[in-house]
């Protein structure tokens, strides 16, 4: 059923949060609501989700929580909003959502510059060699300073293509167009006048991207027409030698296809902050593969930015219990 749910002030609020989180904001939720913090280190399950949601006006959720029309239901009718941890929300099911009238929040803007920079970390961590680099001194296999030893390739004055020019995408090409004079070339669904002007970039269809790039940042959301975009006929476009980073979602890149690509060095090296699973087992090929970067989703990872996302996340809470719109909706 559309619309508002039935506000009940007889008794207090009940908000279940799937993870503890950094930062003050969850004090000023004490006033409004009993917080039940789920206690286990490990994420909870489908089904552990849906029996402690039971009864709750709000739910906070992590990327990692699968939110669908069961777990809603599982909730109840009083539940009134579901506040995504997270600028990306592709782990709620929107439409259940609003079939339910279940208002949905999620985090933007504040993480924009620590995943931004992370991207730009891992492009030029990619294209040095740094985690091989590294690894070389700590196992003592570095014994000297060769001149043809562990060369990379150089960003400046090269070709950068953004897939995603969105908020994240946008905060990393004024970084490397500003700071490494690269060339900018992006796909989005609409023509970024101001990216064109204060950046010179331009916007390309993905098969241009790929054929042009140098460098390969992927920065959409993730839904089913992004999910696989990465696969063996796109690498296959690929020049050779390109160094390919992904912030976005493990889910954007055929894994298998990215493995092939690394194997044939029809690709030079591939930087990670998100896989699929998360984590990927230590044993994967991905994992142990020399000229494969892959850090644990710590895009968000700065104290400011996960307090900001803190304090939105609360805010989307306290709002949606009252019955007001959310201070950053997801909307359909
Ligand atoms: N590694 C990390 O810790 C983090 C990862 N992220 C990921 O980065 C993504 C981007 O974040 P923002 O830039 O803030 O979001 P945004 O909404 O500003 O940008 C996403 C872009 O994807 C485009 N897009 C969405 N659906 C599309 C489709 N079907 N086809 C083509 N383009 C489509 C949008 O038009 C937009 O330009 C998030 O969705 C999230 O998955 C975000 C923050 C931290
Ligand atoms: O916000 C997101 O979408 C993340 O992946 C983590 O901050």
């Amino acid at each position: 059923m559309l619309g508002s749910r039935e506000m009940s002030d007889s008794k207090p609020r009940k908000v279940f949060f799937s993870r503890q989180l950094p930062g003050v904001a969850l004090d000023r939720l004490a006033a409004e609501a009993d917080v039940t913090i789920w206690p286990k280190a490990d994420a909870p399950t489908p089904d552990e989700l849906s029996d402690v949601v039971r009864g709750c006006d709000a739910i906070l959720t992590l990327l990692s929580d699968a939110v669908d029309g069961r777990v809603m239901d599982a909730a109840g009718p009083q539940l009134k909003v579901i506040s995504n941890y997270a600028v990306g929300y592709n782990n709620i099911d929107l439409a259940a959502a609003k079939q339910r009238g279940i208002q949905v929040g999620n985090t933007p803007d504040v993480l924009t510059d620590a995943t931004a920079d992370l991207a730009a970390t891992l492009m030029l961590a990619a294209s040095r060699r740094v985690a091989e680099a590294a690894d070389d001194v700590t196992s003592g296999r570095w014994q000297n300073w060769e001149p043809a030893g562990l060369l990379g390739v150089e960003p400046s004055g090269k070709t950068l293509g953004i897939i995603g020019m969105g908020r994240i995408g946008k905060a990393l090409a004024n970084r490397m167009v500003g700071g490494w004079k690269m060339n900018l070339i992006y796909t989005s669904r609409r023509d970024q006048t101001d990216v064109n002007e204060s950046l010179s970039g331009r916007r390309v269809e993905l098969d241009e991207l790929l054929r042009e790039s140098d460098f390969i940042s992927i920065h959409v959301a993730l839904c089913e027409a992004t999910r696989k975009l990465i696969d063996a006929e796109a690498f296959a476009k690929m020049k050779s030698n390109v160094v390919l980073v992904n912030t976005a979602r493990g889910e954007i890149i055929d894994q298998d296809a990215l493995l092939d690509a690394l194997d044939t060095c029809k690709i030079f090296t591939a930087g990670l902050d998100v896989t699929t699973p998360e984590p990927l087992p230590a044993s994967h090929p991905l994992v142990q593969h020399q000229r494969c970067l892959i850090l644990p989703h710590i895009g968000s990872a700065t104290t400011t930015a996960r307090s900001a996302m803190t304090e939105i996340a609360v805010d989307n809470i306290i709002a949606g219990i009252q019955g007001k719109s959310l201070r950053c909706p997801v909307t359909l």
